[in-house]
């Protein structure tokens, strides 16, 4: 999708901090020091319960391509200091010139349904290098993991109903645009408006008419008729130009006609009004007139909770078209994806644990090399463990919530997988391009095997996301550590 819209590379696609933190490790020789980060979120979106992992495919399209070329090293190099002289040395802009990636990735497969606190990416490479990704990777990831989950909420509201995203006239930038078609069909969107989507991603297209082709003819019914002989097979009117209900009854004498003709009208598309009695009344009208198979579709700014609040009242909406409050992810406009560091090497090889302290017990990092292990028993997600590779799973198998350590669960007997995978070994891709399709198919899967009150809009449930209860002890007594040298520091300079 970069690829076809930009040329690579596209290695400034960074904060300019990354960089002057590069340079400093290659000036103090530590660029090689291996290190660990997590890409990770700290809550789920739109308060709720879950999100769902996307936009890995397009990382991992970025990564492949990074490189600095020689017109982005001359850019660099004009930047200048508070003093007028140069950023940079001429020595490490050859450096990063000759910089290929050698970083390990492992991630969780996209469509993976997610928590708080749990690695979606997990990056193990050379300090210099790790740093370097950390602003392109939160940007790919963030966008698309909030589109997929807007997406699977609203789709979630919609059941059986096919959800069309609607949604490119509002979206921010062309891959703005893009990305948010590609999550929303992982998060379960059955079709997008946007061809270019269709062509590039292969994504199915779908599209009914404006208010502007019935405007353009004296009478709607004329309108009608026009449309279904110009285009037999894809028969969807909007019928709220003028009066709703006489809209309907238009369609319907049309739909006669194309009947007549070996066609079958595919249903009509309500903009405005009242979108629950409409419905209903158009049902009526529809059914009568011998369409009790024509599709209602549905679209004027509607959301998941509107779409509970419409089924509540009876609707007969069987398709949603969504545009605005989909992608521009209503009413949360950004994931907050961090990405920590959370180990380094040591000269003699060994494995130092960082961790960075918080007065919010939620903003304290989790140290080590993390893996998370799912635990499910009879098709349902029962909890999820989030443990050190580096040490392993403690014996006595118990999670302990990492914001409130009295809550603990113990998970033994149930089935258990890991979800990150490696998929970029020393810079190389090692799995190829899954199929939107499979990827889609796996959202929808995991969420059909979480619990509904998870699922649930207003006040979800938690679900038991937990630390590994030997990485929760040696992570309390790092934090109280770290909080004695500080008080000793302080002792001394008072
Ligand atoms: N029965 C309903 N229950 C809850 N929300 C509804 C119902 N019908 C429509 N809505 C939603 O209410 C909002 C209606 O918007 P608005 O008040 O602008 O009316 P409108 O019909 O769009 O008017 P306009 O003719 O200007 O387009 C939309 O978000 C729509 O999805
Ligand atoms: O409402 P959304 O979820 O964003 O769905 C897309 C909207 O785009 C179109 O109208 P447009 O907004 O261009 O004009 P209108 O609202 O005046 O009909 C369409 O008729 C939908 O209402
Ligand atoms: O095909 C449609 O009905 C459509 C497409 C984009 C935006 N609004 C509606």
């Amino acid at each position: 999708m970069i690829d076809e819209l930009y040329k690579p590379p596209l290695a400034l696609l960074t904060d300019l901090y990354q960089l002057t933190m590069a340079y400093g490790y290659w000036k103090l020789g530590r660029a090689d020091q291996q290190a660990v980060f997590h890409l990770f979120f700290r809550k789920p979106p739109f308060q709720g319960g879950y999100a769902v992992a996307a936009g890995l495919e397009q990382a991992l399209q970025y990564l492949q391509q990074f490189r600095f070329d020689s017109s982005d090293l001359e850019y660099l190099a004009s930047l200048t200091g508070n003093d007028d002289a140069p950023l940079f040395d001429q020595q490490f802009l050859d450096y990063l010139g000759q910089l290929r990636l050698s970083v390990d990735i492992d991630a969780v497969p996209e469509g993976t349904v997610v928590f708080g606190q749990e690695p979606l990416l997990k990056v193990r490479g050379p300090i210099l290098q790790c740093q370097l990704l950390e602003t392109p990777l939160l940007n790919l990831i963030n966008f698309q993991t909030l589109i997929a989950t807007k997406s699977a909420r609203i789709t979630t509201a919609a059941g059986d109903d096919p959800v069309l995203e609607f949604g490119l006239r509002r979206a921010q930038g062309i891959d703005g645009a893009l990305s948010a078609s590609r999550a929303a069909y992982i998060g379960g969107s059955a079709a997008t408006s946007n061809v270019l989507a269709g062509k590039l991603l292969g994504i199915p297209v779908k599209g009914t008419h404006a208010h502007s082709w019935v405007m353009s003819f004296d009478t709607e019914a004329e309108a009608f008729a026009q449309y279904a002989a110009a285009m037999p097979n894809n028969c969807v009117f909007l019928v709220d130009t003028y009066d709703t209900l006489d809209g309907v009854r238009q369609a319907c004498e049309v739909g006669k006609q194309l009947r007549r003709q070996g066609h079958e009208m595919v249903g009509i598309r309500l903009d405005s009004g009242d979108l629950a009695y409409l419905s209903i009344e158009a049902r009526q009208i529809l059914d009568e007139a011998g369409f009790p198979q024509a599709a209602i579709v549905a679209s004027n700014d509607i959301d998941e909770n509107i779409i509970a609040s419409l089924k509540s009242q009876g609707s007969q909406i069987t398709i949603w078209g969504i545009g605005t409050k989909l992608v521009t992810a209503f009413d949360q406009p950004a994931l907050g994806g961090v990405y920590k560091l959370a180990a380094t090497q040591q000269a003699d090889g060994t494995w130092q644990p960082k961790i960075k302290l918080s007065e919010q017990a939620i903003k304290t990092s989790i140290p080590g090399s993390l893996q998370v292990r799912r635990y499910h028993s009879d098709g349902q997600m029962l909890g999820d463990m989030i443990f050190d590779e580096l040490h392993g799973v403690d014996p006595r198998a118990m999670i302990v919530d990492s914001k409130d350590p009295t809550r603990r669960k113990r998970l033994t007997h149930f089935t258990a997988t890991d979800l990150l995978e490696n998929v970029m070994q020393a810079g190389q891709r090692v799995q190829p391009e899954e199929a939107l399709t499979a990827i889609r198919q796996r959202a929808r899967q995991q969420l059909a095997s979480l619990h509904p009150t998870i699922r649930r809009f207003m006040n979800p449930h938690e679900y038991p996301v937990g630390l590994d209860i030997g990485l929760h002890e040696r992570r309390d007594h790092m934090i109280q550590e770290a909080r004695q040298s500080q008080w000793q520091g302080k002792e001394r300079t008072s």
